[in-house]
């Protein structure tokens, strides 16, 4: 599914240096996200910042929302991920789109002006309608959980 998202471009390095993002294929879920940064940041190993992307979305829609998530590459390889785990991102939200870089990893990592540190995923949301009730129906699980099932 496709949708249109306001975009404001907030730096004028987006679109000179910094490439809008873009879906990388015909089937990506998700844009990279790049750090919109004047130089170079090293981030030393447990060290934890906040990156800005230099763009702001809009998503309107309150059955929507972004999640930022981490590039597979980066944390598997360089254990370069987020200080936050998973971004989300409201639909009412109009700020920049901000990017909590976390280096996990035992090595400091470079992250260079316009690197695409993150992902950003569109997702559908359910807002609920709570009905309050003393009683659930009955059903085969009922409050197991946490391994309940077992793990063979
Ligand atoms: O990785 C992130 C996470 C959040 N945000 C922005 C968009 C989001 O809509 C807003 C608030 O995020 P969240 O609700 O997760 O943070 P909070 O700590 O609950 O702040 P608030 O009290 O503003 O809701 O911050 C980002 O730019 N990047
Ligand atoms: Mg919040």
């Amino acid at each position: 599914m496709k949708q249109a998202i306001q975009l404001k471009i907030l730096s004028d390095k987006i679109g000179n240096e910094i490439p809008l993002p873009t879906y990388a294929t015909e089937g990506s879920a998700g844009l990279d996200l790049r750090a919109c940064l004047d130089k170079a940041i090293e981030l030393a190993p447990g060290e934890t910042t906040l990156l800005p992307t230099g763009l702001s979305i809009y998503i309107q829609d309150p059955n929507l929302a972004a999640t930022i998530l981490p590039r597979s590459g980066l944390g598997h390889k360089h254990g370069i991920v987020l200080g936050n785990l998973v971004g989300l991102i409201d639909s009412d939200y109009q700020g920049e789109l901000m990017v909590s870089c976390w280096n996990r990893g035992n090595t400091s990592f470079t992250i260079e002006p316009g690197e695409r540190v993150a992902q950003l995923v569109l997702l559908p949301v359910v807002q609920a309608d709570f009905d309050i009730v003393t009683e659930f129906e009955e059903t085969e699980r009922g409050a197991g959980g946490f391994g309940h099932t077992g793990t063979k």
